[in-house]
């Protein structure tokens, strides 16, 4: 399998935090990776390294073969990286389509507000169509002109997916998706990403404490502790790897 991203030797500091300390770690393309490990392990900082919210001080990420790093922040998305948030980060003063919407803008020529703004009809119509097939594929086209804070948490997840694939990314990054769903929410909602990741081919990578969860959902497990990767394999060699247990011993839910 091609590696579709290869991150080496990735360190980031936050003055004298060592959030991430010489960081390896290649997924294949379509591959569908779990990134677990206690509080402050670093998994969101891993994160926001791979889409350009924070700039490593040494190490390096590829995108299929390009370094991320010599591309301007905002050109990341483009490239096909999309993320979702640990706290759903919905914008609130426009309706879940228009939020899916906002998703698809990278493919515009006159950019999602170019288009709101009537500047170009025919893309406005094209994201439209992309977020109302979106959100049908979601089961939430009945909430297409609510505002999404009017929504069940759980379901604001799920615009939140919609909104990361309306991008139409080669690789998703999804930061702890099944966090606050009620426990009998997360079998259907671990159904959903398995067969996004069929269905579209997508590459994944899931940061989640919920380790039933990510355990069933992953073949592949990566642990960090303290910014170090302690454990990377398959998941039912990590789940017994005695470092990963005494690492996660308490973030279980
Ligand atoms: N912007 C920042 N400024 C200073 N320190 C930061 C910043 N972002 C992260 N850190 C620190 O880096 C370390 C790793 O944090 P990070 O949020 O990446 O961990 P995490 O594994 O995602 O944790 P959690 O599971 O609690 O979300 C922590 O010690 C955190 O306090």
């Amino acid at each position: 399998m091609a590696a579709l991203l290869e991150v080496s030797g990735l360190t980031m500091r936050f003055g004298g935090v060592t959030a991430l300390s010489g960081v390896d770690l290649a997924v294949g393309e379509g591959e569908l990776v779990g990134l677990i490990g206690p509080n402050g392990a670093g998994k969101s900082t891993l994160f926001d390294c791979l889409t350009r919210r924070c700039a490593p001080q040494e190490g390096r990420v590829l995108l299929a073969g390009e370094d991320l790093a010599r591309l301007p922040a905002h050109r990341v998305a483009g490239r096909g990286v999309a993320r979702t948030f640990q706290n759903t980060a919905l914008f609130p003063g426009l309706s879940v389509r228009e939020n899916v919407m906002a998703g698809a803008h990278r493919h515009g020529r006159a950019g999602f507000w170019g288009a709101a703004l009537g500047l170009a009809a025919g893309e406005e119509r094209r994201l439209r169509e992309t977020a109302d097939a979106l959100l049908a594929r979601f089961g939430l086209g009945e909430y297409a002109d609510h505002p999404p804070e009017a929504l069940p948490y759980g379901t604001t997840k799920l615009v939140e997916i919609a909104r990361a694939l309306a991008a139409g990314p080669r690789l998703l990054l999804l930061d702890e998706p099944a966090g606050g769903l009620a426990p009998a929410e997360v079998p259907a909602f671990a159904g959903l990403i398995r067969r996004l990741h069929a269905e579209l081919r997508l590459t994944i990578v899931v940061v989640e404490h919920h380790l039933d969860f990510v355990l069933s959902l992953c073949r592949r497990i990566v642990c960090l502790e303290r910014g170090h990767k302690i454990a990377d394999g398959p998941a039912d060699a990590v789940r017994r790897d005695p470092a990963v247990v005494a690492a996660c011993l308490g973030v279980t839910r």
